[in-house]
């Protein structure tokens, strides 16, 4: 097992990373200090839930804890106020009080989901993330949690940080392909944007990662925390450095907001997002042509797509970007970069440049 420690606005949490970690769990909480009296809530998904939740509500009760599970249905479509409602509904029938946690266990939506319940149940109580998709290594992370709106992403939320986030590797054995790609784009954004020797590890293992190798994930994993702690012990609020964790989502929040969540994962609307922000960072920053080369490549070879395929009209997805919390006074707001490894966030963009480059990666 690899740890790494969060610092972060004087909260330092570790991240737990290896192979069979969620079987520690009981005994984590105990070196941890969280007492047999403290009542524990699971949260989940009806994918997760009947393969992890149940096992885990079991042994943390062998171990003496008293746990409630309150399972939500799957994907985007749960992130949203009324399923926060009925989630908080289960935690107060089950009688948990201010001394409770939340244990989120599932991907992003169940991460971000759970951090909300917990960051706003009686007012905020602690919690902790089990991560079980590739992708939730990011979202895990740094404390953002929250739900959509109907008009946008992530509109509705908070900064609570985690008492720690324990990834179990093994899990993702049953992760549908697809989610592990999705996953996949999360990691190479933390090696754009950050480590260009790690961007070469992941193009010499991208086929080992898509064989979810149980090392090389370990380690791909280990490297995108270490980047995304790197950046949120800086700057918890993003009122600074961490805007750059948004490399790629100006463009892919769009596109998910556009299509209601239905045609998109996450993670293939952010490698689209940053085939697009690789191109505008050539336009507008002088960045080399190798960046847009070598951005597609990484995603090429890690099988995300780096083209949108449908005819929405441009205004929509226009209209979508200027929505996005990145904007101040109307003006849309890009994470560029300057050379592969190196970003900024850049406002004031024109609109000309952006529509052309929505034509350059519309397929
Ligand atoms: N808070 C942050 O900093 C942050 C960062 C990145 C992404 N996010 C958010 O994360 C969300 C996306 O997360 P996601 O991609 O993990 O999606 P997800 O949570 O919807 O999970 C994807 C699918 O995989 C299933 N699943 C999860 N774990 C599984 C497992 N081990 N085996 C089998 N099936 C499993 C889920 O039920 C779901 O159907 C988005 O809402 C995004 O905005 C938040
Ligand atoms: O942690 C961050 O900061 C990020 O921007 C990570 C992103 O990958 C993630 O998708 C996040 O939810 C986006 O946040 P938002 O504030 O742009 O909605
Ligand atoms: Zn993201």
């Amino acid at each position: 097992m690899k740890t790494l420690l969060v610092d972060v606005a004087g909260h330092r949490y570790p991240i737990r990373i290896g192979q069979g970690t969620h079987q520690l769990l009981p005994q984590l909480l105990t070196e941890n200090g969280i007492g047999k009296e403290r009542m524990l809530m699971l949260i989940s998904d009806s994918h997760v839930a009947p393969l992890y939740g149940l096992p885990m509500q079991a042994s943390l009760q062998a171990a003496g804890y008293q746990v409630g599970l309150s399972v939500i249905p799957p994907g985007e479509e749960s992130k949203k106020l009324s399923v926060v409602e009925q989630v908080i509904g289960d935690c107060l029938r089950f009688g948990l009080d201010r001394s409770s946690l939340v244990l989120a266990l599932g991907g992003g939506v169940v991460g971000d989901l759970a951090g909300f319940v917990a960051a706003t149940y009686m007012r905020g109580i602690p919690f902790i993330q089990l991560p079980t998709t590739l992708l939730a290594h990011d979202s895990s992370v740094g404390g953002k949690v929250g739900v959509n709106h109907a008009l946008g992403k992530n509109f509705i939320g908070a900064f609570h940080q985690p008492l720690m986030v324990v990834f179990d590797v093994d899990v993702l054995a049953s992760l549908p392909a697809r989610e592990v790609v999705s996953g996949l784009a999360e990691v190479a954004k933390h090696a754009l944007i950050w480590d260009v020797s790690f961007v070469e590890w992941l193009e010499a293992h991208a086929e080992a990662l898509l064989a979810l190798d149980p090392e090389r994930m370990t380690e791909a994993i280990y490297r995108g925390c270490e980047i995304k702690s790197a950046i949120v012990s800086q700057d918890e609020k993003e009122l600074g450095i961490r805007a750059i964790l948004n490399y790629g989502h100006t463009i892919g929040h769009a596109l998910e907001a556009v299509s209601a969540y239905q045609r998109y994962t996450h993670g293939e609307a952010i490698a689209i997002g940053m085939a697009g922000a690789a191109r505008l960072s050539v336009r507008l920053l002088g960045a080399p042509e190798m960046l847009v080369h070598r951005t597609e490549q990484l995603l090429h070879r890690l099988r995300l797509p780096i083209r949108y395929t449908e005819d929405w009209p441009q205004q929509a997805l226009l209209d979508a970007m200027k929505k996005d919390k990145k904007v101040r006074g109307g003006h849309y707001a890009f994470v560029l970069a300057k050379q592969l490894g190196q970003v900024e966030l850049v406002r004031g963009i024109a609109e000309d440049q952006i529509t052309q480059v929505l034509k350059e990666i519309h397929a």
